[in-house]
Protein backbone atom coordinates (compact mmCIF):
# COMPACT_ATOMS: atom_id res chain seq x y z
CA UNK A 1 0.00 0.00 0.00
CA UNK A 2 1.71 2.88 -0.96
CA UNK A 3 0.60 6.97 0.75
CA UNK A 4 0.92 8.54 -2.12
CA UNK A 5 -1.13 12.20 -1.89
CA UNK A 6 -4.04 12.01 -4.90
CA UNK A 7 -6.02 14.15 -2.81
CA UNK A 8 -3.73 17.06 -3.32
CA UNK A 9 -4.99 19.67 -5.57
CA UNK A 10 -2.15 19.70 -8.46
CA UNK A 11 -1.92 23.13 -7.41
CA UNK A 12 -0.34 22.22 -4.35
CA UNK A 13 3.10 21.76 -6.23
CA UNK A 14 3.98 25.74 -5.66
CA UNK A 15 7.19 27.67 -5.16
CA UNK A 16 8.41 25.54 -2.36
CA UNK A 17 7.64 22.44 -3.96
CA UNK A 18 9.40 19.64 -5.79
CA UNK A 19 8.49 19.49 -9.36
CA UNK A 20 7.40 16.01 -10.33
CA UNK A 21 9.79 15.72 -13.20
CA UNK A 22 12.71 17.03 -10.78
CA UNK A 23 15.74 14.95 -10.80
CA UNK A 24 15.33 12.48 -7.25
CA UNK A 25 19.01 10.84 -6.91
CA UNK A 26 22.15 12.45 -6.72
CA UNK A 27 24.92 12.07 -10.07
CA UNK A 28 27.08 8.92 -9.75
CA UNK A 29 29.74 9.58 -7.10
CA UNK A 30 33.46 10.44 -8.64
CA UNK A 31 34.38 7.49 -7.27
CA UNK A 32 38.07 8.74 -8.07
CA UNK A 33 37.50 11.77 -5.16
CA UNK A 34 36.29 9.95 -2.53
CA UNK A 35 38.14 7.33 -0.23
CA UNK A 36 37.51 3.48 -0.78
CA UNK A 37 36.07 2.76 2.15
CA UNK A 38 33.70 5.74 1.80
CA UNK A 39 33.08 4.68 -2.02
CA UNK A 40 32.11 1.10 -0.77
CA UNK A 41 29.79 2.58 1.86
CA UNK A 42 28.12 4.94 -0.40
CA UNK A 43 27.45 2.14 -2.84
CA UNK A 44 26.29 -0.20 0.21
CA UNK A 45 23.89 2.51 0.75
CA UNK A 46 22.78 2.98 -3.19
CA UNK A 47 21.73 -0.80 -2.94
CA UNK A 48 20.35 -0.59 0.29
CA UNK A 49 17.53 1.72 -0.83
CA UNK A 50 16.90 0.92 -3.66
CA UNK A 51 14.89 -2.27 -2.21
CA UNK A 52 11.73 -2.46 -2.27
CA UNK A 53 9.90 -0.38 0.15
CA UNK A 54 6.85 -1.06 1.70
CA UNK A 55 4.21 1.14 3.96
CA UNK A 56 4.36 -0.70 7.23
CA UNK A 57 1.51 1.58 9.13
CA UNK A 58 0.39 4.60 10.14
CA UNK A 59 0.09 5.06 14.14
CA UNK A 60 -1.41 8.23 15.50
CA UNK A 61 -0.79 7.16 19.66
CA UNK A 62 1.31 5.35 21.40
CA UNK A 63 -0.94 1.76 21.87
CA UNK A 64 -0.77 1.35 17.76
CA UNK A 65 2.76 1.79 17.23
CA UNK A 66 3.65 -1.54 14.33
CA UNK A 67 6.06 -3.96 16.25
CA UNK A 68 9.50 -4.09 16.46
CA UNK A 69 11.81 -5.44 13.31
CA UNK A 70 15.23 -4.71 12.92
CA UNK A 71 16.60 -1.12 13.68
CA UNK A 72 14.09 2.46 13.52
CA UNK A 73 15.66 5.63 11.77
CA UNK A 74 13.19 8.22 12.56
CA UNK A 75 13.00 11.94 10.97
CA UNK A 76 12.06 14.57 13.49
CA UNK A 77 11.82 18.40 12.37
CA UNK A 78 9.86 21.28 12.17
CA UNK A 79 6.35 21.21 10.14
CA UNK A 80 7.50 22.02 6.70
CA UNK A 81 11.10 21.23 7.12
CA UNK A 82 11.24 18.55 4.49
CA UNK A 83 10.58 15.55 6.31
CA UNK A 84 8.48 13.72 4.09
CA UNK A 85 10.18 14.49 0.84
CA UNK A 86 13.50 13.38 2.51
CA UNK A 87 11.90 10.05 2.75
CA UNK A 88 10.80 10.43 -0.78
CA UNK A 89 14.72 11.16 -1.84
CA UNK A 90 16.29 8.35 0.31
CA UNK A 91 13.73 5.63 -1.20
CA UNK A 92 13.76 7.23 -4.86
CA UNK A 93 10.54 6.95 -4.75
CA UNK A 94 8.01 9.89 -5.74
CA UNK A 95 4.89 10.01 -3.58
CA UNK A 96 5.99 7.14 -0.82
CA UNK A 97 5.35 9.55 1.79
CA UNK A 98 2.65 12.55 1.43
CA UNK A 99 4.60 16.30 0.82
CA UNK A 100 2.58 19.22 1.02
CA UNK A 101 3.11 23.21 0.92
CA UNK A 102 0.81 23.21 4.16
CA UNK A 103 2.56 22.68 7.47
CA UNK A 104 0.89 20.11 9.32
CA UNK A 105 1.02 17.79 6.65
CA UNK A 106 2.03 14.70 8.18
CA UNK A 107 -0.03 13.69 11.41
CA UNK A 108 0.64 9.93 12.11
CA UNK A 109 3.72 8.56 12.55
CA UNK A 110 4.39 6.53 9.39
CA UNK A 111 6.31 3.27 9.06
CA UNK A 112 8.05 1.88 5.63
CA UNK A 113 10.51 -0.75 5.61
CA UNK A 114 13.19 -2.10 3.34
CA UNK A 115 14.64 -5.93 3.99
CA UNK A 116 14.23 -7.17 7.67
CA UNK A 117 16.29 -4.59 9.23
CA UNK A 118 15.43 -1.34 8.45
CA UNK A 119 12.34 0.62 9.00
CA UNK A 120 11.98 4.88 8.44
CA UNK A 121 9.55 6.49 10.31
CA UNK A 122 8.18 9.67 9.09
CA UNK A 123 7.15 12.00 12.00
CA UNK A 124 4.79 14.69 12.28
CA UNK A 125 6.23 17.95 12.44
CA UNK A 126 6.51 20.30 15.72
CA UNK A 127 6.11 24.35 15.47
CA UNK A 128 3.33 25.60 13.53
CA UNK A 129 0.83 23.81 11.86
CA UNK A 130 -2.21 24.30 9.94
CA UNK A 131 -4.47 21.48 11.80
CA UNK A 132 -6.62 21.98 14.60
CA UNK A 133 -4.59 22.79 18.13
CA UNK A 134 -6.11 19.19 19.81
CA UNK A 135 -4.25 17.42 16.91
CA UNK A 136 -1.10 18.99 16.77
CA UNK A 137 -1.00 18.12 20.98
CA UNK A 138 -1.80 14.66 20.72
CA UNK A 139 0.97 13.96 17.60
CA UNK A 140 3.57 16.15 19.78
CA UNK A 141 3.06 14.09 22.83
CA UNK A 142 2.80 10.60 20.83
CA UNK A 143 5.97 11.95 18.55
CA UNK A 144 7.63 12.78 22.35
CA UNK A 145 6.92 9.61 24.04
CA UNK A 146 7.98 7.56 20.55
CA UNK A 147 11.41 9.57 20.73
CA UNK A 148 11.95 8.73 24.59
CA UNK A 149 10.79 5.38 24.57
CA UNK A 150 11.30 3.52 21.39
CA UNK A 151 13.47 0.25 22.07
CA UNK A 152 14.74 0.02 18.39
CA UNK A 153 15.10 3.62 17.68
CA UNK A 154 18.77 3.70 16.40
CA UNK A 155 19.02 7.15 15.49
CA UNK A 156 16.73 10.20 14.94
CA UNK A 157 17.72 12.70 11.85
CA UNK A 158 16.44 16.02 13.45
CA UNK A 159 16.13 17.73 10.00
CA UNK A 160 16.98 21.94 10.17
CA UNK A 161 15.90 23.69 7.12
CA UNK A 162 19.60 25.27 5.87
CA UNK A 163 18.26 28.48 5.52
CA UNK A 164 17.06 29.09 9.19
CA UNK A 165 19.61 27.12 11.18
CA UNK A 166 18.63 26.12 14.52
CA UNK A 167 15.49 27.45 16.26
CA UNK A 168 14.68 27.49 20.09
CA UNK A 169 12.11 24.57 19.51
CA UNK A 170 14.68 22.50 18.02
CA UNK A 171 16.78 23.38 20.73
CA UNK A 172 13.85 21.70 22.98
CA UNK A 173 14.38 18.58 20.85
CA UNK A 174 17.86 18.38 20.87
CA UNK A 175 17.71 18.49 25.00
CA UNK A 176 15.07 15.69 25.17
CA UNK A 177 17.65 13.36 22.81
CA UNK A 178 20.49 14.08 24.88
CA UNK A 179 18.42 13.50 28.18
CA UNK A 180 16.93 10.42 26.82
CA UNK A 181 20.40 8.78 25.58
CA UNK A 182 18.55 8.75 21.95
CA UNK A 183 21.64 8.95 18.98
CA UNK A 184 21.14 11.82 16.29
CA UNK A 185 21.98 13.43 13.59
CA UNK A 186 21.22 16.81 12.19
CA UNK A 187 20.29 16.74 8.08
CA UNK A 188 20.13 20.63 7.01
CA UNK A 189 17.10 20.29 4.29
CA UNK A 190 17.03 22.47 1.15
CA UNK A 191 20.57 23.10 0.58
CA UNK A 192 19.66 24.28 -3.13
CA UNK A 193 18.19 27.49 -1.57
CA UNK A 194 21.00 28.92 -0.17
CA UNK A 195 23.88 30.61 -1.95
CA UNK A 196 27.95 30.95 -2.21
CA UNK A 197 29.19 30.27 1.18
CA UNK A 198 25.75 30.45 3.13
CA UNK A 199 25.69 26.50 3.20
CA UNK A 200 29.47 25.93 4.86
CA UNK A 201 28.83 28.75 6.98
CA UNK A 202 25.83 26.79 8.18
CA UNK A 203 27.38 23.90 8.31
CA UNK A 204 30.18 25.15 10.30
CA UNK A 205 27.45 27.32 13.17
CA UNK A 206 25.51 23.97 13.25
CA UNK A 207 28.41 21.71 14.09
CA UNK A 208 29.42 24.16 16.90
CA UNK A 209 26.21 24.32 18.07
CA UNK A 210 26.69 20.65 18.88
CA UNK A 211 30.05 20.17 20.49
CA UNK A 212 28.82 19.88 24.11
CA UNK A 213 25.95 16.90 22.69
CA UNK A 214 26.05 14.37 24.43
CA UNK A 215 23.87 11.92 21.72
CA UNK A 216 24.89 14.13 18.66
CA UNK A 217 26.53 12.55 16.01
CA UNK A 218 29.41 15.42 15.23
CA UNK A 219 28.56 15.21 11.20
CA UNK A 220 26.12 17.62 9.90
CA UNK A 221 24.46 16.32 6.61
CA UNK A 222 23.40 19.23 4.20
CA UNK A 223 20.79 17.45 1.79
CA UNK A 224 18.53 18.69 -1.25
CA UNK A 225 15.83 16.56 -1.61
CA UNK A 226 14.86 19.38 -4.32
CA UNK A 227 18.18 17.91 -6.10
CA UNK A 228 19.45 15.25 -4.71
CA UNK A 229 22.90 16.73 -3.26
CA UNK A 230 23.88 14.61 0.32
CA UNK A 231 21.37 12.02 -0.32
CA UNK A 232 23.76 9.30 -0.90
CA UNK A 233 25.75 10.49 1.68
CA UNK A 234 22.60 10.09 4.58
CA UNK A 235 22.16 6.49 2.82
CA UNK A 236 25.35 5.47 3.70
CA UNK A 237 25.31 6.87 7.00
CA UNK A 238 22.28 4.39 7.60
CA UNK A 239 24.65 1.65 6.02
CA UNK A 240 27.20 2.17 8.52
CA UNK A 241 24.91 2.28 11.36
CA UNK A 242 23.36 -1.29 10.70
CA UNK A 243 26.37 -2.38 10.28
CA UNK A 244 27.62 -1.17 13.76
CA UNK A 245 24.93 -3.46 15.27
CA UNK A 246 25.48 -6.16 13.15
CA UNK A 247 23.04 -5.64 10.44
CA UNK A 248 22.38 -4.86 6.44
CA UNK A 249 24.55 -4.99 3.55
CA UNK A 250 28.42 -3.97 5.62
CA UNK A 251 27.75 -5.63 8.51
N1 LIG B 1 13.53 23.96 -2.27
C1 LIG B 1 13.28 22.83 -1.64
N2 LIG B 1 12.05 22.58 -1.17
C2 LIG B 1 11.85 21.42 -0.50
C3 LIG B 1 12.89 20.48 -0.31
N3 LIG B 1 12.40 19.45 0.43
C4 LIG B 1 11.09 19.74 0.65
N4 LIG B 1 10.75 20.92 0.10
C5 LIG B 1 9.43 21.54 0.10
O1 LIG B 1 9.05 21.88 1.43
C6 LIG B 1 7.65 21.71 1.61
C7 LIG B 1 7.38 20.78 2.78
O2 LIG B 1 7.85 19.49 2.48
P1 LIG B 1 7.38 18.21 3.29
O3 LIG B 1 8.30 17.11 2.90
O4 LIG B 1 5.92 17.99 3.15
O5 LIG B 1 7.70 18.68 4.79
P2 LIG B 1 7.39 17.92 6.16
O6 LIG B 1 8.53 18.24 7.08
O7 LIG B 1 7.10 16.48 5.92
O8 LIG B 1 6.08 18.70 6.65
P3 LIG B 1 4.94 18.25 7.72
O9 LIG B 1 4.56 16.83 7.42
O10 LIG B 1 3.85 19.20 7.44
O11 LIG B 1 5.57 18.43 9.06
C8 LIG B 1 7.11 21.15 0.30
O12 LIG B 1 6.59 22.22 -0.45
C9 LIG B 1 8.35 20.57 -0.35
O13 LIG B 1 8.27 20.53 -1.77
C10 LIG B 1 14.19 20.76 -0.85
O14 LIG B 1 15.16 20.01 -0.74
N5 LIG B 1 14.32 21.96 -1.49
MG1 LIG C 1 5.49 15.36 6.39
Amino acid sequence: MSTSDKDLPAHAAADDSIPADAPRQAPAQDSTSVPPEDAALIEAGRKLFAGEWQFISAAPTIPTLPAMRGIEIALAGRSNVGKSSLVNALTGRKALARTSVTPGRTQELIFFGVGPDLTLVDMPGYGFAKAPKEKVDAWTATVRAYLRGRANLARVFVLIDARHGLKPVDIEILDGLDKAAVSYAIVLTKADQLRGGELEQRIAETQAGLARRPAAFPTVFPTSSREGSGIAELRAAVVRLMAERGMGPAA
